[in-house]
């Protein structure tokens, strides 16, 4: 539509039903045809409903808050998993953004910040904890008194933090 100025146009696409939307999404919103908000709202209910939480858009971790204990997603061995994988080879998770800094931060010693925002009650304590379960596991050693620093590290009243953090 030419409005007169010549600068005024709608661009109608013609897209074809379901060329953004295979039935259980993609684990990256970079991968969707048409990155708008319908198709990025659209893939992570499509996993919700497979119990995918979490998704990546590029770098950046999405998180669904499944108020329900994912079994899937509490097994012990995911951190070693994670420790051996390269970002984006295994399911999106904290552990992977987590290994990510973790690795830039010990190869090219460079300092690292990872933001967690969301609204009261989206999941930024859980997430932290598991960030923060995964950095612990990677540079903890045992203490004297017997006492792992994963263990020291959980202690800590990460509400408060996030709360100074992200308000
Ligand atoms: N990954 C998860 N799996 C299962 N339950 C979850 C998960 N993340 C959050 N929850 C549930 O949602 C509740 C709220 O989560 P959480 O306290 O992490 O939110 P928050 O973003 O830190 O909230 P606030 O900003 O109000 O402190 C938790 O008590 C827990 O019951």
């Amino acid at each position: 539509m030419d409005c007169g100025n010549g600068g005024c146009y709608q661009v109608i696409k013609c897209i074809p039903k379901d060329a953004e939307a295979p039935p259980f999404g993609v684990d990256d919103m970079t991968k969707l045809a048409y990155l708008h908000e319908p198709g990025v709202l659209n893939n992570m209910r499509s996993r919700y409903d497979i119990n995918e939480i979490y998704t990546y858009t590029g770098s950046i971790l999405i998180a669904v808050n499944p108020f329900t204990r994912l079994a899937h997603l509490c097994n012990s061995h995911m951190m070693a998993q994670y420790k051996e994988a390269a970002f984006g080879e295994l399911s999106p998770y904290p552990f992977a953004v987590a290994d990510a800094v973790y690795r830039v931060m010990i190869n090219e010693d460079i300092s690292q910040s990872i933001l967690v925002s969301g609204e009261s009650g989206a999941g930024k304590t859980g997430s932290t904890n598991q960030l923060m379960r995964y950095l612990a596991y990677m540079g903890g050693r045992a203490s004297t008194d017997g006492s792992s620093v994963e263990h020291k590290v959980l202690e800590v009243n990460y509400k408060k933090l996030i709360q100074l953090l992200v308000g």
